[in-house]
């Protein structure tokens, strides 16, 4: 199975098609909001028939019975993984489980991941601005719990809470970890970043990788170079 779950964060279908077809074989693909928005739905058949697995990141966080309804008509897409913030809460990420095996194609829910503390999100501004107290891993750790009690499969973290994450919840529970760059990248709006070597290190189970990949030279290469740093 691909390690690598590259980021399509782009506006049209297109761009999306034309990255894709420099691949030979499938790969697994996240298809955010910013594609989502631009394309609606449809944009979801179409990299489906062109064989990838994909990650549907629409991240809900809303009262419970909304999450649920939502989630009962995401999971009728098929996807293999769906996203909300465990700081919708328990009830919510519960509801969320609910919707999904309502609308399970074929008895075959998607998977459902909780992000804990985004990527995006340093120590001060969790503290400051968030009134979060504590270390980013101590939160992440708690909402990690609070995701494997309410029935989620895994979380989205940073590479850097992914080991303690497995220590906590156990190897079978997934670490997803966006924040990934080459060493040469620049870090951009992201705050706990890692390599893909350090990722392998720590056990992460996947790492999401956008801008690394899509906006390299030759991403098809880049793709290959980093799914050889996680084999
Ligand atoms: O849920 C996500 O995928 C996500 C969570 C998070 O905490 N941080 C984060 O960066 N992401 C997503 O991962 C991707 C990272 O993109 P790059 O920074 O370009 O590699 C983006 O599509 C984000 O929406």
């Amino acid at each position: 199975m691909n390690k690598t779950i590259v980021a399509l964060d782009f506006s049209s279908k297109e761009e999306v098609v034309t990255f894709l077809e420099a691949f030979d074989e499938p790969i697994f693909v996240k298809i955010g909001m910013e594609l989502t928005y631009a394309c609606g739905f449809e944009i979801v058949e179409t990299v489906k028939a062109m064989g990838h697995n994909i990650f549907l990141d629409l991240k809900l966080h809303d009262i419970p019975n909304t999450v649920k309804g939502g989630m009962k008509n995401l999971a009728k897409l098929g996807v293999d993984i769906v996203n909300l913030h465990c700081a919708g809460g328990s009830v919510m990420m519960k509801a969320a489980i609910e919707g999904l095996e309502e609308g399970a194609v074929n008895g075959k829910r998607p998977l459902c991941i909780g992000v804990t503390q985004l990527t995006s999100t340093s120590k001060e501004m969790m503290n400051d601005e968030l009134m979060i107290p504590g270390d980013v891993l101590d939160a992440v750790l708690h909402y990690a719990k609070n995701a494997k009690d309410a029935g989620l499969d895994g979380v989205v973290c940073s590479v850097h809470e992914a080991a303690a994450i497995h220590k906590l919840c156990g190897d079978d529970f997934l670490t997803v970890t966006p924040g990934i760059r080459l060493s040469t990248d620049s870090v951009d709006d992201q705050k706990r970043v890692a390599t893909p070597e350090y990722a392998k290190k720590q056990g992460c189970d996947y790492i999401v990788v956008g801008r690394s990949i899509t906006n390299s030279e030759n991403p098809k290469q880049t793709y290959i170079n980093i799914e050889g740093m996680m084999k």
